[in-house]
């Protein structure tokens, strides 16, 4: 008997199925982009319904395409977006999805650090609240919603929601409840006054009892099974928040080691051995029980390039080539030089400042397209690197770094993040690293791999490897220090921007 391993991973957008073999081979992918609601600005909630037919297609579809037995796949591991909010009713039954894109809590998060609730989360949840923290929003909810908060029987993240679904168990697992600062992080379970903190302190019935990654929460049902092709039975793990799961999927195990994903969020992370750092940063647990993530993370990343793609390159290139490609290929020509421009990646705020906005700086008339497509690459890895700082000024530091998420795709972009960083980086191979991550964990869960770190090293590889250009090293530290001050400078004057245009914050209607 062959032994396969199924991973999905139910992003923001796309929900993914892929089927590898224990060597890491991808035998059949399958994705479908899911529909948000934003029924009022800031508010981005997603149809449950929706979510579940489009996991069971994509099943489906991988399945088909793979052309295997489906008794031949021993073990399933989701991952998915971390904190929103996704919610079953008393019966049991979908209630609600809040995507992690959701800015409505903007005006209880103020409030909140303003009476100082930050300074009673952080020592037991190494977090402070912020608008999409899963928290946050129930909380949220119970203060504007109270007659559907009444009705929520269980609250939990994407990747629960779909093991709920396939198997019929209400769990949820350590890496995304830690991630979304519901749990004491380093006794790795749920906290009275940790909720008390958020004003939940009457909601701990409603978090579901808590496995690890690699458990086994359930098994498929015979009526899923029906309905996707796969074999009842078959094991369902825990899984993982996708961050981490795409740093284990990127080959990222050992404390010390650094993962970049350049996706729709920038996400920043070290593994280190202890929750305890010199200065306070964003902590999640990692995949094993003994080692955490140190990560620091906004929406501030190729969220950029695929507005600009989208807007203003959407048709404008050759048949058959990637319009990201095409897009980078023109700053590709661009020499870096003191005279560029400069772009800020605030589309959706900064991690700092909520109404922190997007900008191009320093434009002038001899100036072209690939100039602004350079500053903009340039821009979004000043973001992680404003990130890395934090982390790194906290004690966690590291000596290279592996990128992935769908920015790593570029020819151009992980050299532009070596010498900005100045430090080497490589490329992982699987375009899908948050699938595989849940795949080593759900081989590690059956007992295929004796644990992560031998998951990870039987399943994934990493290939090109970017050095820093010495050279520029000064260069880019000059043009750092000129965004940070742009960014000074420009703070009381967003604020006036956001004064006068429509606003997310305060939405409570
Ligand atoms: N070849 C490419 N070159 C540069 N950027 C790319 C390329 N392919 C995808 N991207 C960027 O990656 C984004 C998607 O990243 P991905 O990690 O798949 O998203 P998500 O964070 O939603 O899971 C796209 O919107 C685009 O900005
Ligand atoms: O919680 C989070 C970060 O702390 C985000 O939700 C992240 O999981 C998004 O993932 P993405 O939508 O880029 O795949």
């Amino acid at each position: 008997m062959q032994k396969y391993l199924l991973g999905l991973d139910a992003g923001n957008t796309v929900i993914k199925a892929v089927i590898f073999d224990p060597t890491g081979r991808e035998l059949a992918y399958a994705g479908e982009e899911g529909h948000s609601r934003m029924p009022c600005p800031g508010h981005v909630e997603r149809d449950l319904g929706e979510l579940w037919a489009n996991a069971k297609r994509v099943i489906r579809a991988c399945l088909d395409k793979a052309g295997i037995a489906a008794s031949d796949i021993v073990a399933i591991g989701c991952a998915g977006h971390g904190n929103g909010l996704y919610a079953l009713d008393r019966d049991g039954e979908p209630l609600l999805g809040i995507q992690s894109l959701d800015t409505r809590a903007t005006g209880l998060v103020e409030e909140w650090l303003a009476e100082g609730v930050g300074e009673r989360t952080y020592p037991i949840a190494r977090q402070r609240p912020w608008p999409s923290q899963t928290p946050t929003l129930l909380a949220w909810l119970k203060r504007h919603r109270p007659e559907l908060f009444k009705r929520i029987g269980t609250v939990f993240v994407s990747k629960d929601f779909v093991v709920n679904r396939l198997t019929g168990r209400r769990v949820s697992e350590v890496s995304d409840m830690s991630g979304a600062g519901l749990l004491d992080l380093a006794a790795r379970r749920y906290d009275k006054a940790l909720m008390e903190a958020y004003g939940l302190g009457d909601c701990m019935d409603l978090l579901p009892p808590l496995i690890e990654s690699a458990d086994i929460a359930g098994t498929v049902t015979e009526a899923v099974a029906n309905e996707t092709g796969l074999a009842a039975g078959t094991p369902v793990i825990g899984g993982l928040f996708d961050v981490v799961a795409s740093a284990l999927g990127s080959g990222v195990s050992r404390t010390g080691s650094a993962s970049i994903i350049v996706g729709t969020w920038s996400i920043n992370q070290v593994i280190v051995d202890g929750p305890d750092l010199d200065a306070p940063v964003f902590m999640s647990s990692t995949f094993d029980r003994t080692r955490y993530m140190a990560m620091e993370n906004s929406a501030t990343s190729a969220a950029n390039l695929e507005w600009l793609v989208r807007e203003f390159f959407e048709g404008a290139h050759e048949e058959g080539v990637s319009p990201f490609d095409a897009c980078c290929a023109l700053a590709e020509a661009v020499e870096p030089t003191a005279d560029d421009p400069l772009y800020h990646p605030y589309l959706y705020g900064a991690q700092q400042d909520g109404h922190a906005r997007a900008g191009f700086y320093g434009i002038a008339g001899w100036h072209g397209k690939g100039h602004l497509i350079h500053a903009l690459l340039e821009g979004v890895a000043f973001g992680h690197r404003h990130h890395i700082e934090t982390i790194r000024k906290a004690g966690a530091t590291f000596d290279e770094a592996v990128l992935s998420g769908g920015g790593s795709r570029s020819r151009l972009w992980p050299q532009i993040f070596a010498d900005v960083l100045g430090v080497p980086v490589s490329v992982a191979v699987s375009r899908e690293t948050g699938a595989l991550g849940a795949a080593i964990a759900a081989g590690t869960g059956v007992g295929l791999f004796a644990d992560f770190t031998q998951g990870a090293n039987a399943m994934v590889r990493v290939d090109r490897h970017y050095k820093p250009n010495g050279a520029l090293a000064g260069h880019y530290d000059r043009r750092y220090a000129l965004y940070k001050d742009i960014t000074e400078a420009m703070t009381p004057l967003w604020r006036r921007l956001a004064a006068t245009g429509p606003t997310a914050t305060g939405v409570a209607a």
